[in-house]
């Protein structure tokens, strides 16, 4: 049956992810702040900011009016970086006379309480009785890929299986596989610490350490990301599919990861201060590095590569301190 899909944020991501829906035949609608994409949307039917002059479904509509964005909406799809979650929901919760299912697409952490997006949502949610179910989707989609139709998995993780399912088959299509799931926790916090281990793979790879330090890497990487699920009661079946595994191998290898890219600029100007103070884009590892590290603190789980990507993203560090420290922790339990 034909949804009224709201999409907050003109970025690459709610972009794509409004073609997949358009092409299934739902009425979607973006809102936008950033009135060049808003028009380029509406009027030229693309977004050259982020896809060139690739042309997108002609039925996708946006707007500037957050208001005449939500009137109808019966799905919500949040479209911007972690850090704007809060603010947009309060504005949203504001002009709302509803309820609405809101399917969440940040990939990141809550740095304030060092915990999940799910609980910030459902909590800046739980006064106003306007949500009707969260859900979130996660899965290794680089947005260019999707916005041109490329063969993608992803997963829809809900609380409960059956409304996740509901969900999957309204973005499902030939070229978008979505598989349904009921672990938010655990494909949360996959889904924002790959981030920061793609961070480190661009790094080894901005130095040429080679094929074998990544795969080490990325090995000891998803263990650390599991270390700290594992204390959120995630399902490891979470991390052996898109969500997890999927998209750490995407993101930990291809130069359309931004995560990547940076850790590779990094790498290669070895002045991380400059980089990171010159870098524009959308990159939400650096800040879930933080917060993995103060979880790891906090949780006693012991961790080479986010104690020292933080140490190389807050205190200026050289790169090269990761490439010594990495494989630590295996080398002190092999002489346990
Ligand atoms: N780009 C990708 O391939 C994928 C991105 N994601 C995740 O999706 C989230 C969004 O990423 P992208 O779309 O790539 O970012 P982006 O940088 O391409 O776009 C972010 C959009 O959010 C908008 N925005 C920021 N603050 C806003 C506010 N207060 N109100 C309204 N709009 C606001 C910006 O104007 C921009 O259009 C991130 O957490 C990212 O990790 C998830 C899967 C794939
Ligand atoms: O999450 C992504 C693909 O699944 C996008 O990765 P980047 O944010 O590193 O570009």
């Amino acid at each position: 049956m034909k949804k009224q899909i709201t999409i907050i944020g003109t970025g690459a991501y709610g972009t794509c992810l409004a073609n997949v829906l358009a092409d299934n035949g739902h009425d979607v609608v973006m809102y936008g702040i950033m009135e060049q994409q808003v028009d380029d949307i509406q009027i030229r039917h693309q977004n050259a900011t982020f896809f060139g002059d690739l042309k997108i479904n002609k039925n996708i509509k946006a707007t500037t009016d957050l208001s005449a964005a939500l009137a109808k909406t019966e799905i919500l799809i949040l479209g911007v970086p972690t850090k704007a979650l809060k603010p947009v929901i309060q504005q949203i919760i504001a002009l709302l006379n509803h309820k609405v299912i809101v399917v969440n697409t940040a990939k990141g952490l809550e740095e304030e309480s060092l915990g999940l997006l799910s609980t910030l949502v459902k909590k800046e949610f739980a006064q106003s009785n306007l949500l009707e179910t969260y859900a979130a989707i996660y899965g290794p989609s680089i947005a260019s890929e999707v916005a041109n139709r490329k063969p993608t998995g992803v997963m829809m993780v809900s609380d409960d299986l059956k409304v996740s399912r509901e969900l999957a088959k309204i973005f499902r299509n030939e070229y978008f596989a979505v598989e349904p799931w009921d672990d938010l926790a655990g494909c949360e916090i996959a889904a924002a610490l790959k981030n920061s281990i793609a961070i480190g793979a661009g790094i080894l790879d901005g130095m040429e350490i080679g094929d074998n330090a990544r795969a080490s890497l990325i090995t000891v990487g998803v263990q650390e990301m599991y270390a700290i699920a594992k204390t959120f009661n995630a399902k490891i079946e979470s991390f052996l599919n898109f969500a997890g595994l999927g998209d750490l191998i995407l993101t930990a290898t291809s130069p359309k990861s931004r995560n990547y890219s940076l850790g590779k600029l990094i790498a290669v100007e070895n002045n991380p201060k400059q980089t990171l103070e010159n870098h524009k884009l959308t990159v939400e590892g650096v800040n879930a590095t933080k917060i993995a590290y103060n979880m790891c603190i906090e949780l006693n789980i012991s961790s080479e590569i986010f104690k020292n990507l933080y140490e190389i993203l807050f205190n200026y560090k050289r790169p090269i301190i990761l490439v010594n420290n990495f494989l630590r922790t295996k080398e002190e339990k092999t002489n346990d």
